[in-house]
């Protein structure tokens, strides 16, 4: 009998292509996606040696971070940006590799594109040069963000040299309460770990709480471990997957789809399989949450306060922590509800999804955004977008006072026109909070769409929970 495996051991076993020794394997990697930030080096250097790409059929490009989301028929305003989009063409024409153009449907964050087209399918390796790639994990493939030189590596050979990550289980038992959402849950696993708390890992989530998520929540959770320091972030394949990717454009059709789930079905960890660490979370305990300073692991419930500097006893941390007060403009033990806002940020690629617009809309119908406040609103990808339109709730965002906008990263960070000026406040469906992430001297506030959403109508941070 072969020991029990975790889906972390069996993703591994099925890609090594070669034990290079001193725990280094040498892994195939089934698909790679590309963005326009971080492939121009790499195809230079395939360029400078006179090499072309291993499996174009394998490949993506796909342009996100440099998108404006207004106006685009204008074409890019931004020489770097629009000089970097064009690169990322170029290449792709050079190279005979698959390219999503601007005004295409399927454009949109690669993070969110790649799941929608089917490209992310259970028990595969995914990279990009992205550190949110971890996204993917929520289908139960192993899916992680690599550097340039990696990137040229991969468009190289299709594969990549690997340590085996230590394995930590996650185990989020019982249900999330009322209006509480998958971003609060990460974001209280982050506040418990800290944002170093996975480094040197792979974390698997399991337990009722995560079975209970649609694929939309998998992914915010997923999503966000490179925030806790992860390398990567997965969730074992189930019906609830199965049926999401069931007639996506790139997934197997017919009898190749059922023989597909019958094999996806063997990936989940074996009973018994042990992990290098265990972590247990109560899902009943997770409370909407919102972070205070430039790292998420600075976060707090909604009804919580900024720390009490007097009360930190290590000299460091206070220190620390003081910096981060001082840069979010906010006092040692002040309270988060009712602090006011400027702008509200809701979309990027941990809650740019349908199932996100859907949450922020509920709050927001029938509301308006409160006097002052800018507030957009930025699906994850044309897809998305003609979907929420379909359902009517671009109409619900407009008459709310919110800006409807085209996909892309937007305001996630200060790559495009959509940025936070120094000092503003935003409250942020986005994953990072760190100094001037949305903007030279923004004020980044991450919170779920509901909560963003009940910002703006109020001005203020609150408690969702308290307008329904
Ligand atoms: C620009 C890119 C390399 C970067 C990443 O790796 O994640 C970005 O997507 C981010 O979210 O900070
Ligand atoms: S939406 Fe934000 S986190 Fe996601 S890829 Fe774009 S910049 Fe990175």
């Amino acid at each position: 009998m072969t020991a029990p495996r975790t889906l972390l051991d069996k993703i591994y076993d099925r890609h090594q292509v070669a034990d290079l020794g001193g725990g280094d394997m040498l892994m195939y990697v089934d698909f790679h996606l590309v963005h326009e930030v971080t492939s121009p080096q790499a195809f230079e250097g395939l360029r400078q040696r006179g090499i072309g790409v291993h499996a174009p059929g394998r490949t993506l490009t796909v342009a996100d971070h440099n998108v404006p989301t207004l106006n685009r028929g204008a074409g890019i305003l931004d020489p770097e940006s629009r000089a970097q989009i064009e690169q990322l063409q170029t290449n792709a024409a050079e190279f005979g590799l698959p390219w999503i153009p601007l005004d295409s449907v399927d454009q949109g964050i690669v993070h969110v594109v790649g799941p929608e087209q089917g490209l992310t399918l259970p028990g595969t390796t995914i990279v990009c040069g992205d550190s949110h790639t971890a996204t993917h994990g929520a289908f139960g493939a192993l899916a992680f963000g690599i550097g340039t030189s990696e990137v040229e590596h991969m468009l190289a050979t299709q594969t990549l040299v690997q340590k085996r990550a230590r394995s930590m289980l996650i185990e989020v038992e019982g249900a999330l309460g009322f209006g509480v959402t998958p971003k609060d849950l990460i974001l209280a696993i982050i506040g418990r770990i800290g944002a170093n708390g996975a480094t040197g890992y792979i974390i698997e989530y399991a337990g009722q709480a995560i079975r209970d998520l649609d694929m939309a929540g998998r992914m915010t959770v997923c999503n966000m471990s490179i925030e806790a320091g992860a390398r990567a972030g997965l969730i074992a394949p189930d019906e609830t997957t199965f049926a999401w990717l069931r007639g996506r454009p790139h997934a197997p059709r017919g009898a190749a789809f059922d023989a597909a789930v019958a094999d996806w079905r063997t990936l989940a960890s074996d009973p018994g399989a042990t992990y290098d660490k265990t972590v247990r979370i109560d899902a009943a305990a997770v409370e909407p949450m919102v972070t205070w300073g430039s790292s998420p692991e600075a976060v707090t419930t909604i009804g919580g306060r900024t720390p009490d500097v007097a009360a930190i006893k290590d000299a460091g941390r206070r220190a620390q922590i003081e910096q981060m007060l001082a840069y979010m403009g906010l006092a040692s033990d002040q309270p988060l509800d009712g602090l006011a806002i400027d702008t509200v940020f809701i979309g990027s690629c941990t809650n740019g999804r349908l199932e996100d617009m859907r949450a922020a809309a509920a709050v927001a119908r029938g509301r308006h955004v409160a006097e002052g406040v800018r507030a957009l609103v930025v699906p994850g990808s044309g897809h998305v977008k003609a979907a929420a339109e379909a359902e009517g709730l671009d109409r619900v965002f407009i008459d709310a006072g919110f800006e409807w906008r085209e996909p892309g990263c937007s305001m996630c960070l200060g790559m495009n026109p959509d940025r936070l000026s120094p000092g503003e406040r935003c409250a942020s469906t986005s994953n990072r909070n760190f100094e001037g992430r949305q903007g030279p001297g923004g004020r980044t506030h991450l919170v779920s769409p509901s909560m963003a959403a009940a910002a703006a109508v109020a001005g203020r941070l609150v408690d969702v929970r308290s307008l329904v």
